[in-house]
């Protein structure tokens, strides 16, 4: 299996990242710490993810099937249960140290785990036209606005021809940003995505609403963008 890529990253010298991963250095590296105390979502989270990327195949200049990077990937268990399944080679993304070694257990063996970066997206800038996804779950309120955008900038332009990047994140039901300064990150309205993924230069193609989930969790939305 793969080599790991360490950077030394200044932005995390910035509060809300040193924060946040103080945060997570004190969580375990279990499917339980990954969700919050909600691990046993996992498999309806996963059974969501996997209907909406069969959407994606189904359209359409479908996205191909080879080469995935899974994007706040904590212990793969979006690799793992979701990406490897459907593609060649997956990478992973991921700024904790422990977590990324953790996910060479969790994930098992298997040819097809490429690269893992040790690394915060905000300085995370991929290879131009390398992925076929890229799948962002769960991290997205770890980012700034500014720093949101310039990493999927350079997310559109790391993406091979029909390639897709796919959010899945909490939404608010407000109109307004909520702030959680435990673990450091904001969850957003629906209206303050769809502006970042514009600024972004973006365009939504596909929207869908994760069900089954237990009630007084935030609503969950898929998206699927595609470059301007
Ligand atoms: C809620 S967990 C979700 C993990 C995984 N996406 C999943 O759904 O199982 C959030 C993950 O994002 C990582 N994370 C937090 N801030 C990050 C950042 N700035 N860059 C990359 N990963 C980050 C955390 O270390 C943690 O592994």
């Amino acid at each position: 299996m793969e080599h790991v890529d360490s950077h030394e990253n200044e932005q995390n010298e910035d509060p809300f990242y040193k924060h946040a991963a103080e945060y997570w250095s004190g969580i375990p590296a279990t499917v339980d710490g990954m969700l919050g105390g909600f691990g046993f979502i996992s498999n309806t989270d996963i059974q969501g993810s996997q209907a909406f990327l069969k959407q994606l195949f189904k359209m359409n200049e479908p996205p191909g099937r080879g080469h995935a990077l899974d994007c706040g990937a904590g212990i793969g268990r979006i690799t793992k249960h979701l990406l490897i399944p459907n593609f060649d080679q997956v990478d992973l993304v991921e700024q904790d140290p422990k977590f990324i070694s953790e996910a060479k257990k969790y994930i098992g063996p298997t040819k097809k785990i490429g690269q893992l970066f040790n690394q915060g997206l905000q300085s995370f800038d991929p290879v131009p036209g390398t992925y076929d996804i890229i799948w962002c779950q769960w991290v997205l309120g770890h980012l700034t606005d500014k720093d949101f955008v310039t990493f999927f900038s350079g997310c559109a332009k790391g993406l091979k021809p029909n390639g897709i990047i796919v959010v899945k994140e909490n939404v608010t039901s407000s109109d307004s940003i909520e702030v959680d300064e435990q673990d450091s990150s904001v969850t957003r309205p629906l209206n303050l995505l769809h502006q970042l993924f514009q600024q972004s230069r973006l365009q939504c193609i596909k929207e869908a609403k994760q069900n089954n989930f237990p009630r007084g969790l935030y609503s969950v939305k898929m998206f699927a963008l595609k470059p301007v």
